[in-house]
């Protein structure tokens, strides 16, 4: 699992080390890992140091330094490094040991024109941003705003650039507790940080502009601190799905009801039970029109289909919402099943029917949108706009104020348990952002909940609370929604009711991850 703590949280953490004299042993550490994974993608970019053009940018703090240090290694190692210096008082000592390695240096003076600096960047094999870290205040100003607007112009977009950018701790222009980008960022291909992620690494526009996180251990204890958001990584859903066992048989493996679907959108329905049974379960019961049981059918006659309620039709988990518009019936089945105590994900037309309090086995899962909607109904007036500046904290306001569990979508999808845990995760294709992807999240998410709802291991299998379990499973979901999207996206643009074929595969990979980690 990927932690991140905030940036005070780790500064606290680093205050006692630098105290006793330990401040550059710090700096040292920290530049010796940034320096390996420089290495690394030197290596897989078919080259070596030796050779290798560098362009190290450095502030004025002790983030210039990390920068700095990790130069004068690759210079060692007979790179040829420039540093670009953005402000007067750059770390002395570091510099000093950059020059001493053969790095040549030059200070952007303030009002001098960055063009030409910033076009030989551009060329270079690798340039290390060193700007600012976790002392930075607000957007960029200065000379270092002036420098990354130039170098975002001479060398265009991520995607199509040639120089390799590594972010020193953070992406130069991102908040580091919101990951809010106020003016320019300096979006880095691979982003190494120290003591452990932070928050604008794993959230919102600071999430795209970090690239691979890389944590380097520097030695901090951060033991007595809440970690402020968590992602879940392959192996921590490959250890929370269930797999069958030879003692399972249908109901055990956990039935899913889906109240979804109406004769205005009865496409949703299909697209929530198929996906639900491409991520693997004992069996889904259908509940709606039969109208459009008929069309879930010619998709998946697996599915047992009724119109039947909710309390006669037994599951451990539901999923109501997707498609369910203008259906007073279908409305009633979401009512009930958030009221059954059983784990119910809530999407689209169910989320009105939430009342004022449930548990965190409910989990409602809107986009900014429904969100404002839905906040605004409880008095919390607040627009899209807003939310999607701000996703992790009215998620974590709804949460608190609902007592759910808020998965709120996005490019960057954010969890939040009512405990005030938060999970980020950013695995999505912007292909996936298309008509019907919801009701495959919906079906993924329904699946989970089903076949781990009796599994009273399943939080300690991954390190949660199990308070937070529900958070987690959502989290997951989101996890293998946003892998499922991006292999679908390899044959081009995403056809949603394709998507099963590639949740399988997804599940096909979580499930050989875990026997790998259980042969070690
Ligand atoms: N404290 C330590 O001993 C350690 C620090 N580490 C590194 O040090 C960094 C933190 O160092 P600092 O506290 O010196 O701070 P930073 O190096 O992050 O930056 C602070 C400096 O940047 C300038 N600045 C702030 N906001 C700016 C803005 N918006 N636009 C332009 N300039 C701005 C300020 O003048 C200030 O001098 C971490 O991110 C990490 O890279 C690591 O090496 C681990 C150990
Ligand atoms: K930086």
């Amino acid at each position: 699992m990927l932690v991140a703590f905030s940036g005070g949280d780790v500064r606290a953490a680093e205050a006692p080390l630098i105290e006793s004299g330990q401040g550059d042993a710090l700096l040292q550490r920290a530049a010796h890992g940034l320096f390996g994974v420089v290495l690394g993608l030197l290596r897989e970019a078919g080259l070596t140091a030796y050779g290798a053009t560098v362009v190290v940018l450095a502030g004025s703090g002790n983030n210039g330094a990390d920068a700095l240090y990790a130069g004068e290694r690759l210079l060692r190692r007979g790179a040829g490094a420039t540093a670009v210096l953005l402000s007067d008082h750059v770390h002395a000592a570091s510099l000093e040991a950059f020059r001493r390695a053969g790095g040549t240096s030059v200070t952007l003076a303030d009002g001098t024109d960055p063009g030409e600096l910033a076009l030989h960047a551009g060329h270079a094999d690798v340039v290390i941003d060193g700007i600012v870290g976790t002392g930075a205040q607000g957007g960029l100003r200065g000379t270092a705003r002036a420098f990354v607007d130039a170098f975002n112009t001479a060398a265009g977009a991520r995607a199509t650039r040639s120089a390799l950018v590594v972010a020193c701790d953070l992406p130069s222009g991102i908040d580091v507790e919101t990951g809010q980008v106020d003016g320019p960022v300096l979006a880095a291909d691979a982003t190494v940080t120290f003591g452990s992620a932070k928050p604008g690494l794993l959230l919102g526009a600071g999430a795209l502009a970090s690239g691979e996180v890389n944590v380097v251990d520097i030695g901090l204890d951060l033991t007595a601190s809440t970690p402020a958001v968590r992602t879940l990584l392959h192996a921590d859903v490959a250890a929370l799905v269930r797999a069958p066992t030879a003692q399972d048989q249908k109901y055990s493996r956990g039935v899913l009801g889906i109240a979804a679907g109406s004769s205005r959108y009865p496409g949703a329905a299909a697209l929530a039970v198929g996906a639900a049974l491409a991520t693997g379960l004992g069996m889904v019961r259908y509940l709606g029109p039969d109208t459009v049981a008929s069309l879930v059918h010619q998709r998946n006659p697996e599915a047992v289909a009724s119109n039947g309620s909710v309390a006669d039709a037994r599951s451990q988990a539901w999923v109501v919402g997707p498609g369910a518009v203008d259906d007073d019936d279908q409305r009633g089945r979401a009512s009930d099943a958030i009221g059954s105590g059983l784990p119910v994900v809530v999407d689209a037309g169910a989320l009105p029917e939430v009342p004022d309090r449930v548990g965190p086995q409910v989990i409602l899962t809107p986009h900014a949108g429904e969100l404002s909607q839905f906040l605004t109904a409880r008095g919390v007036d607040v627009d899209r706009s807003a939310i999607e500046a701000e996703p992790a904290h009215f998620a974590l306001r709804a949460a608190e104020m609902t007592g759910a569990t808020v998965l709120l979508k996005g490019f960057t999808t954010v969890v939040a348990a009512p405990s005030g845990t938060l999970f980020a995760q950013t695995d999505a294709s912007p292909w996936l952002s298309t008509a019907g992807s919801g009701d495959t999240l919906s079906g993924i998410l329904g699946a989970l909940a089903a076949s781990l709802a009796e599994d009273t291991g399943a939080a300690r299998r991954i390190g949660v609370a199990d308070e937070d379990i529900w958070a987690a499973i959502a989290a997951a979901g989101a996890a293998i929604h946003g892998r499922a999207g991006r292999r679908a996206a390899l044959r081009g643009p995403i056809l949603i009711s394709d998507l099963p074929t590639d949740i399988r595969a997804v599940m096909a990979d979580l499930y050989e991850e875990r026997r790998l980690a259980a042969a070690m």
